[in-house]
């Protein structure tokens, strides 16, 4: 058994959580830079919880430049175990309506102006995101939103675009009706593939605020629709995890899904031929592996 310690990454509309005793914002440094804002750790219900604002407080990075590797490394290093992301997202569906919410287990990765891994020259390591969630901790998200009376689909397909500006009718069309996509975002890749890179545990709570462009009774997506659905989706997102920690509890056997072993077969680079700088810079990510 080890100590559990819950991140939950704020996306847009969220950007603290309240409850939280010993209460304190905390800067890390890591190898990739610097996280989107300072960290705020506490504790909820006896278990070690941090909180990251993904855009950083007052909204200040772009879905490109949300850095996404200093996020993940910060939170391996302050010692989490489970990264809970909270998200913004168009819908596809007909009946995932805006103010529900959606519980992700699969992802189209249609972003390319990121650095989506840890790893590269000197140190190449092939993770498999075949299954890029945890069904344990989606599980407990199941869980949490249910208890707290939101509207919740077990289930569904993130398509991850590079944005910032929203998507073409046509391609919106397309996402839905050729791509079988469900949901639509622009922040959980890379964040899902570095996570498991990391062995955290991650799963991705999206909150529906609008249904992109493609419905016929429904304009096209703009920022004021979306801020109007955020603020009640918003608490809702606080309520859910507010009841997590009870439901994790503070002790967690290893994952039954291998989320904490990612790592185990996935370094192909030989010792003797890593390179020693690259290594330094995986000390948290990796450090299970490497050393
Ligand atoms: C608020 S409009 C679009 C913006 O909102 C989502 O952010 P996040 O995933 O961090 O909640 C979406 O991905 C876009 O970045
Ligand atoms: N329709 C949409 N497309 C991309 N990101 C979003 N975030 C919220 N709504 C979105």
């Amino acid at each position: 058994m080890t100590r559990t310690k819950i991140a939950v990454i704020g996306g847009s509309g969220l950007y603290d959580i309240d409850g939280l005793q010993d209460a304190r914002w905390t800067e890390v440094k890591t190898p990739w830079g610097a996280p989107s804002d300072a960290l705020l750790t506490g504790v909820l219900d006896g278990v070690d919880m941090v909180f990251l604002p993904r855009h950083g407080r007052g909204h200040v990075h772009s879905p490109s430049t949300v850095p996404y590797r200093a996020n993940i490394d910060a939170l391996k290093r302050l010692g989490c175990t489970d990264v809970v992301s909270v998200s913004a997202c168009g819908s596809f569906r007909e009946d995932m309506a805006p103010g529900d919410f959606v519980l992700v287990d699969q992802f189209i990765d249609r972003t390319f102006a990121r650095e989506k891994s840890f790893f590269g020259t000197g140190c190449v390591a092939h993770v498999s995101v075949a299954h890029p969630t945890c069904p344990r901790l989606t599980e407990a998200c199941y869980k949490a939103a249910t208890d707290a009376g939101i509207s919740v689909h077990q289930g569904g397909t993130y398509l991850a675009m590079e944005g910032p500006q929203f998507s073409t009718l046509a391609e919106s069309r397309m996402y839905r009706e050729s791509w079988g996509a469900d949901v639509i975002g622009m922040t959980n890749m890379p964040e899902a593939k570095l996570a498991r890179e990391a062995e955290l545990c991650y799963a991705s709570v999206a909150m529906i605020t609008d249904y992109d462009s493609w419905h016929p009774d429904h304009g096209e997506v703009d920022v004021p629709e979306i801020i109007r659905t955020l603020t009640g989706n918003a608490d809702k997102g606080r309520d859910l995890v507010r009841r997590l920690p009870a439901l994790l509890g503070a002790e967690r056997n290893p994952c039954p899904h291998g989320c904490d072993r990612a790592l185990e077969f996935a370094i192909l680079t030989a010792p003797e031929a890593r390179d020693a700088d690259m290594v330094g810079k995986l000390d948290a990510v990796a450090g299970r592996v490497l050393t």
